[in-house]
């Protein structure tokens, strides 16, 4: 039997101690199940005692959380008024720790190997999104690897990253524009001068491009989906990958933009919000050396995403991450609000 799709109101949340009211014939009781001694058997007779019992599963796959499920709101009730933060003498005097479940959204299914992987941007059919294979040549490959390894790396949760230019800041996932850094280090100035020469860009003398993002992902880390916060960054946004390739996703949500909540990692894979299921999918391989420039609707309308794999399949192959990918992203720092044609993916005109 499958685990019933329920769990605490709000993982978020410690509402332990103030439940809040909202009624369920559904508890989450945690500090309890097999793991701390007491079986699903044991607890169905003691939370019998107010209403019958229709079932208690296991919460997650700690053995020390359960879902005891009742046919009436007005048994959980009782049972939570009784045994909420209280030993239970019938269960091993064990505090138990009891708040209402619901019923969770059967989970969106991210099948990233049922979405074709295009080997070039055009087949992507995303306007503005550009790919240039061998952008740098092996050996400037390893000169700007020796580079960024001579420098201090910044370590996030799953990842390191560098910041040139001006700092990035994750909470509000913005830059201070008041904190210049400096001028991009030298290593950089080869790259920006082949991006000066880039196809396809109408403005490419007033590039001036001013922060550098360096990523350094392990094998099995990627990104969460994301658009660069418009108020942050100008038009083009280029993206060098290094040492190792990835898949890279994109998505248009129908919706519009969700805004992930400020503080909220890139790091963690949670891939969309509840309601936001509805989206149009695409996938480009991104081979190391190459660069992915991001301009127009690609940039402003299309959340990207590298799935959090350590073997990507790119239709029939498959291909293992290597031991580390490291990319450069490199943008210009916005001054003024964005007046982008996507207000509905854009922060400066919400
Ligand atoms: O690693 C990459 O290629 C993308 C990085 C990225 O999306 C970002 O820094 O905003
Ligand atoms: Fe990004």
């Amino acid at each position: 039997m499958g685990l019933p799709r329920f769990g605490p109101p709000n993982p978020n949340r410690d509402d332990t101690k103030d439940n809040p009211i909202i009624s369920s014939p559904n508890l989450f009781v945690a500090n309890c199940g097999p793991a701390v001694g007491l079986s699903h058997h044991t607890i169905a007779l003691v939370f019998g005692s107010f209403g019958h019992v229709r079932g208690v599963f296991p919460a997650d796959d700690t053995g020390a959380r359960v879902i005891v499920c009742y046919d009436d709101e007005s048994s959980a009730a009782a049972a939570l008024a009784a045994f909420h933060g209280r030993p239970c003498r019938d269960l091993a005097d064990r505090t138990l720790h009891i708040r209402y479940s619901v019923l969770r959204p059967p989970p969106t299914s991210i099948d990233s190997d049922s979405v074709q992987v295009c080997l070039s941007a055009s087949e992507t059919n995303i306007p503005g999104l550009y790919l240039i294979p061998n952008f740098v040549t092996p050996s400037e490959e390893q000169e700007l690897l020796a580079a960024v390894d001579a420098r201090p790396w910044i370590r996030l949760a799953k990842r390191r990253v560098q910041h040139h230019g001006y700092p990035f800041c994750y909470e509000t996932r913005n830059v201070n524009t008041k904190l210049h850094l400096g001028e991009l280090p030298s290593f950089v100035a080869p790259v920006l001068e082949r991006i000066s020469s880039f196809p396809d860009l109408n403005d490419a003398e007033n590039l001036s491009l001013d922060q550098l993002t360096v990523n350094e992902y392990p094998p099995g880390v990627g990104l969460s989906p994301h658009i660069d916060t418009h108020s942050a960054f100008e038009g083009l946004i280029f993206s060098l990958s290094l040492a190792g390739p990835c898949i890279m996703e994109f998505r248009r949500y129908a919706q519009g933009a969700w805004f992930p909540k400020p503080g909220s990692s890139l790091d963690t894979d949670v891939d969309n919000p509840d309601n936001c299921s509805n989206f149009s999918r695409k996938a480009i391989y991104l081979p190391p050396r190459s660069m992915l420039l991001l301009s127009g609707e690609a940039r402003y309308a299309w959340h990207h995403y590298i799935p959090h794999h350590k073997i990507d399949k790119v239709n029939d192959s498959v291909i293992k991450r290597s031991s580390r990918r490291v990319s450069f992203t490199l943008r210009k720092v916005r001054t003024g609000p964005c007046q982008c044609q996507f207000p509905q993916y854009c922060d400066s005109q919400r």
